[in-house]
């Protein structure tokens, strides 16, 4: 009998909706837009990434474990981890906030802002428009919407929605289809997936070819599988400065020096 493929990404969003469900049952969605502080400091992820053509910009991300990768580092401290990383130079913060998979925690994002001066890229599976207040709410700067995840309707809803509450946000794609899907909505700053979130399948080579079929005004982010300064130079000579690292940072033994080596400075 043939078996079916698991599709980890439809998985990991069946379990996202329960988990909101069960968030808003705690704390309805007007309580979490009540939160959220007009005047809370906010720090472009945008401008973070439109730095000059020379540069490299590294988006760290804290990532203790992952569906592909299993634990890869299970007691960090992300405030910690944060500090470390800026002193890195890393341009923005990433932090995966999705618990049962990654074992992050909106707790995490929360103390990654208080204890960094830099950008924070709210990264989940953003699946509701409670996630983008809540992301709000907990002071994020950024959120991730995955096109794969999320309907033709919904990615332009929760687009719009998340610029017009002051976040910025990064588009995920990883193939030729998604990129047609993310025409409408024209969003400046794009991550290219080089992991196939279904298969796991990855290569540097994806974000290479698909960041050249960009408009010239869009930023593109090369997401995943960068696991050397050989991979982050090959995607340079193509043109792509922007990287979101998770895994290499955090098994690095010294990710300060990891950090600098990456974007070429001592
Ligand atoms: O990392 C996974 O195994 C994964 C599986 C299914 C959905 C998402 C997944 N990762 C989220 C990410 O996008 C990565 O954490 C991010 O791009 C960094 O990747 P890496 O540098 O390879 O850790």
């Amino acid at each position: 009998m043939k078996t079916e493929q698991r599709n980890i990404l439809a998985e990991i969003v069946e379990r996202r909706l329960e988990l909101v469900a069960q968030d808003i049952q705690n704390k309805p969605i007007e309580a979490v837009k009540a939160e959220i502080d007009s005047e809370r400091p906010k720090r472009r992820f945008f401008t973070a990434l439109k730095q000059d053509f020379d540069a490299i910009n590294i988006i760290a991300e804290i990532k203790r474990r992952s569906p592909s990768k299993g634990i890869i580092k299970e007691s960090v401290d992300a405030a910690e981890t944060a500090k470390i990383y800026e002193e890195g130079g890393a341009c923005a913060i990433s932090v995966l906030t999705e618990p049962d998979y990654f074992n992050g925690s909106l707790e995490d994002l929360r103390s990654v802002k208080k204890a960094s001066t830099l950008p924070v890229l709210r990264k989940d599976f953003i699946v509701t428009e409670y996630q983008i207040y809540e992301s709000a709410a907990a002071n994020a700067d950024a959120v991730l919407l995955i096109a794969g995840c999320l309907e033709d309707r919904q990615l332009s809803e929760y687009y719009h929605l998340a610029r017009e509450i002051g976040l910025d946000v990064l588009v995920e794609i990883h193939d030729e289809t998604e990129l047609s899907r993310i025409s409408d909505i024209d969003p400046r700053i794009v991550g290219i997936n080089n992991r196939n979130l279904k298969t796991f399948e990855t290569s540097v080579s994806n974000a290479i070819s698909l960041a050249s079929k960009l408009e010239r005004y869009q930023l593109p982010v090369a997401l995943s599988g960068i696991n050397t300064i050989a991979d982050v130079q090959l995607s340079k000579n193509y043109g792509i400065s922007n990287f979101l690292i998770g895994e290499s940072i955090m098994r690095s033994t010294s990710p300060v020096e990891f950090i600098r080596d990456l974007r070429g400075k001592q």
